[in-house]
């Protein structure tokens, strides 16, 4: 039957479609091992295309291969060596490859991610777009991948020296969070991840930040593990409650129509930093150095107190996060909002902590405003600063 024309508008049809989208993200502990069924739970067959970050397999690889012999499943594992320098087109056009050399069936057989939140976004792409969509299983293995780029619906690759400037939105069917694989990560990788875990602190969850200035260190030390009874309870408060305030946020905005988002916290000048910094910086640190700078240019307009801004900048340096870079320079800083105001639309749409654990949008920060900021946020910043490899 033909799509009813519109009256008003004889010979013009308007389409209405509705697409309900539904995911799940599910801690599990030690998801490869033999008796757990949740990484095949997903699609049918008896084959798997899963790509693997290099590190990983290194470390899981033997344990992951067991995992499939031991349900009769046959699997093709790729490995990919994932970072940010290689968070580009051309590892993604890889991936298509060896998807047709498997010969992907094109819903049954989801594409299995086994890694940190670079390849996820990354996989996560390639699955949006091969054959304009097939599922994907999501298995974060760093904590960034963890808390952030694991439970949203965003993929991406760099690209013309941009940060994420190509991307889709498009939810892994199941994304299974093992914090077990984060005893294998490297501290400063903790750390990382740990930025956008005080991201939320700052911005929505106050007991969030409480947590995070009690335990810190000891989650540091413990990599979440759970090595002591007090460091176990803590490492499952701030996982879950991470998780739970990220969904929180993006469930009603996941298409972000709405493009004041509390969790662009520290990403407002941190991705043009970070693409700067290559590959020095890390992900989180840049938010993190981010996150500083705004919570100077915050305090000085009366929205933080200064025993507050002092407690950030203390639990930043006890997470062992830089609150200070080198390239937070005039030019720097006015390029970057430059490029976020079009990202965001038009509108600077900056978010500001308020107090700790509120946060309010301004479209007004001035460039003389910034370089003020960013010269208090030089002094306030741990003498020497964290070193810059
Ligand atoms: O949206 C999510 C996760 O899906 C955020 O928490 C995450 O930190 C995002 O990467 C930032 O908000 C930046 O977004 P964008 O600039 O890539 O659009």
């Amino acid at each position: 039957m033909n799509a009813p024309s519109n009256a008003e508008r004889p010979g013009s049809w308007r389409v209405r479609a509705q697409q309900l989208v539904s995911y799940e993200v599910r801690f599990r502990d030690h998801v490869f091992r033999p008796d757990r069924a949740d990484v095949l739970e997903i699609g049918s067959g008896r084959r798997r295309f899963v790509v693997v970050d290099h590190a990983v397999d290194l470390l899981h690889g033997a344990g992951i291969r067991a995992y499939f012999d031991h349900h009769d499943v046959e699997s093709t594992i790729m490995t990919v060596r994932a970072d940010e320098s290689a968070k580009d087109f051309g590892t993604a056009a890889r991936i298509v490859e060896a998807l047709d050399a498997f010969g992907l069936a094109r819903r049954r057989e989801p594409v299995i991610v086994v890694g940190g939140g670079v390849l996820t976004d990354i996989v996560g792409l390639v699955a949006s777009l091969y054959r304009r969509g097939t599922p994907f299983v999501r298995v974060p293995t760093t904590l960034v991948g963890l808390v952030d780029a694991g439970v949203g619906v965003k993929t991406g690759v760099n690209f013309n020296g941009h940060k994420n400037r190509l991307g889709t939105y498009a939810p892994a069917a199941l994304t299974l969070l093992d914090r077990f694989f984060l005893a294998t990560l490297a501290r400063r990788h903790v750390s990382n991840g740990i930025a956008e875990i005080l991201k939320l602190g700052l911005i929505k969850d106050v007991r969030l930040f409480d947590l995070l200035e009690r335990h810190g260190p000891r989650l540091l030390d413990e990599k979440f593990q759970g090595v002591t009874p007090v460091g176990d309870q803590a490492a499952v408060a701030v996982l879950h409650a991470a998780t739970a305030g990220m969904l929180e946020e993006l469930e009603p905005n996941l298409w972000e129509t709405e493009l004041e988002r509390s969790v662009d916290y520290g990403h407002t000048f941190s991705p043009t930093i970070e693409m700067r910094a290559l590959p020095s910086l890390l992900h989180g640190e840049a938010v993190c150095v981010d996150m500083a700078l705004t919570t100077v240019v915050a305090h000085h307009r009366g929205l933080l107190t200064e025993h507050q801004r002092d407690r950030v900048f203390a639990v930043m340096t006890a997470l062992e996060l830089p609150t200070w870079h080198p390239l937070l320079e005039p030019d720097v800083l006015a390029g970057a909002l430059q490029d976020t105001v079009r990202h965001r639309d038009g509108r600077q749409r900056v978010p500001l902590p308020v107090g700790i654990g509120g946060v309010t949008f301004v479209n007004d920060i001035t460039q003389t405003e910034l370089e003020t900021a960013a010269a208090v946020q030089r002094t306030l910043a741990p003498t020497p600063p964290l070193p810059f490899p």
